[in-house]
């Protein structure tokens, strides 16, 4: 049985500061969508607050997810202390007035400042292929972060490209880049990127070899290390993204899943595991979010 207090990995960013490497995602619940944003959801604030419970710290939210405000009455109703959260929100719709969409940020979150703010998506600067654009969005960031509203700054869903836009007049290098990452989509030239400019690279959809993407050429690795390591595929899969240096950020209604997956915390992948896993998932390949219309080669 997991001890639920072991502590999650962090992973140091290049700002000096630390991530915890598993992150209990916002963006998968539904129920939001039929109410008005301000009007907070239980349904969304008490899988929060059932993630903290179960002692996640790492809170992955989005303007776009319209969720925010739960996130914040989750907080506040948890009566854990902001500062031992760490709390990632992304700006999407609002990219053009950044300065703006990060106060309306914390005001739905009821925080003074955010320890990971994220441009959600390249795709406002003409699909991505407006520089202009993702550098004047880029020296936005960096004023949020200058004026204390951010203690870290990233991009999320940034291609190589879109990197060598932004760092061509950036003064301050992403911390962060959050992209869909699992082995049906290791993301093999964009890690390798990222790693140039010293950025970590967060997974979004890290389960999608054992839930949207299954059945496939992983299964029986993930099933033997499962039995190996007396856990199930799922936290497999967390454990192949956190043993390269990734940021898994997973979600679930399910206490059950929620507490399993906190097994991560208790044991390792050898290189040849993840060498293994990897080579059979190359031999599929699944994209679940943000399709081809959005990059040259699906694969990168
Ligand atoms: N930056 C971006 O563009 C994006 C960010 N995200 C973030 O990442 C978070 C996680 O994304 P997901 O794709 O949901 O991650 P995920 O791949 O970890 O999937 C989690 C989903 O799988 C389900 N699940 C877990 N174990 C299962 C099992 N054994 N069988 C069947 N289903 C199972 C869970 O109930 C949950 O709905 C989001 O909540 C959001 O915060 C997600 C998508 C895009
Ligand atoms: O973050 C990516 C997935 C996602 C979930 N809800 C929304 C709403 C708007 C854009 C993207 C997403």
């Amino acid at each position: 049985m997991a001890n639920i207090h072991t502590p999650i990995p962090a992973l140091k960013l290049n700002d000096g500061t630390s991530i915890p490497m598993l992150s209990y995602g916002t963006g998968t619940a539904r129920s939001k969508r039929g109410k008005a944003e301000e009007e907070v959801d239980r349904e969304i604030v008490d899988g929060c607050k059932l993630a903290m419970k179960l002692n996640y710290t790492h809170f992955d939210c989005a303007e776009s997810y319209r969720n925010e405000v739960d996130l914040g009455v989750a907080i506040k109703e948890s009566k854990i202390d902001p500062k031992n959260l760490y709390i990632t929100t992304k700006v999407m719709h609002s990219v053009g007035d950044i300065d703006s969409a990060i106060k309306t940020s914390l005001k739905k979150l009821q925080l003074p400042k955010v320890d990971l703010y994220l441009i959600h998506a390249p795709y406002f600067a003409n699909e991505g292929k407006d520089e202009q654009k993702l550098q004047e969005a880029w020296k936005a960031m960096e004023k949020v972060q200058a004026d204390g509203l951010a203690t870290s700054i990233g991009v999320s869903n940034f291609l190589p490209a879109h990197l060598e836009a932004i760092m061509k007049t950036a003064k301050v290098t992403p911390a962060c880049n959050q992209v869909e990452f699992h082995p049906y989509l290791p993301r093999k030239d964009l890690v390798a990127a990222n790693k140039k400019y010293g950025i970590a690279t967060a997974a979004y959809g890290p389960l999608s070899a054992v839930t949207k993407a299954a059945p496939g050429p992983v299964d029986d690795e993930l099933a033997s290390l499962a039995r190996k390591y007396a856990v199930s595929p799922a936290e497999i899969c967390l454990r192949w993204a956190i043993d390269q240096d990734v940021i898994a950020i997973t979600t679930s209604d399910k206490e059950q899943r929620l507490s399993d997956y906190l097994r991560v915390t208790k044991f390792k992948l050898t290189p040849e595991e993840i060498r293994r896993l990897s080579e059979e998932g190359d031999k599929k390949h699944f994209r679940g979010f943000w399709g081809a219309k959005f990059a040259s080669d699906e694969r990168l």
